[in-house]
């Protein structure tokens, strides 16, 4: 039977949480409880998690229960991640996150309307389905997943769009990593304002 996901945000398809260090981005190397939302139709065909599309498979999960949990670690930093977790209304669990003192931090493809109160936002555009202007307007980092040359192109694109304070980053997709780690470096060093994003938690075999 078809979830009934209730638009005001007090229940969310939860996939999974668990603890763990940030390996991406800005805040990688920091601890933080990771909150998984269930539910993406943007289709990167080289998604890591595309056990997470299907929001069905997922149960619809209390937010004041999700709050609870991340109340339980040392960090008092939280990551909602997905899945695509724009897709549903955040108000709710950001503002009983931050009522508990947790900083919310969120990764997003930005392909759904902004929603939830946030400290952090990491916008990781996609091709397959563009990002929303709000949410470039908001973003604190912009990630870009290198899976061929063209994405560097698609990169320069978004940085013209976000916020001059916007951190820029050029992640390579996993698969590809070999072969596009090294073109990253040697951008990097030809555009400067750019840094690199390795997905830290894979070489250290965590979550
Ligand atoms: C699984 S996504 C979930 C959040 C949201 N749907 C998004 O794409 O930003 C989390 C992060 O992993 C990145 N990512 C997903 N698959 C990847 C891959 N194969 N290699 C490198 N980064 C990847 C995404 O671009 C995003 O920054
Ligand atoms: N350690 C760790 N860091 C992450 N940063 C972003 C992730 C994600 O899947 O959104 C992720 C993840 O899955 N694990
Ligand atoms: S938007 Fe994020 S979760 Fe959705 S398919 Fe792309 S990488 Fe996966
Ligand atoms: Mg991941």
């Amino acid at each position: 039977m078809a979830h009934q996901i209730p638009d005001d945000g007090t229940r969310l398809p939860l996939m999974e949480a668990f603890y763990t260090i940030q390996g991406e981005g800005y805040h990688t190397g920091k601890a933080a409880y990771f909150i998984r939302l269930g539910g993406c139709d943007v289709g990167c065909h080289w998604c890591d998690v595309k056990e997470s599309w299907d929001a069905e498979l997922h149960p619809l999960t209390a937010a004041d229960a999700i709050v609870e949990q991340a109340k339980q670690y040392p960090s008092k930093a939280v990551v909602v991640t997905g899945g695509e977790p724009l897709l549903y209304n955040l108000d709710y669990l950001t503002r009983g996150l931050q009522a508990a003192g947790i900083k919310t931090f969120i990764e997003t493809s930005g392909a759904y309307p902004l929603s939830g109160h946030w400290d952090w936002i990491c916008l990781s555009p996609k091709k397959f389905k563009w990002p929303l202007p709000d949410v470039i307007a908001a973003a604190g980092e912009l990630k870009v997943i290198v899976f061929n040359k063209s994405d560097f192109e698609w990169a320069e694109k978004h940085a013209a769009l976000v916020p001059p304070s916007c951190r820029l980053y050029l992640q390579p997709e996993w698969s590809r990593e070999k072969e596009m780690t090294p073109l990253i470096v040697e951008y990097v060093k030809a555009h400067p304002k750019w840094e690199i994003s390795l997905q830290t938690h894979k070489y250290l075999n965590i979550p």
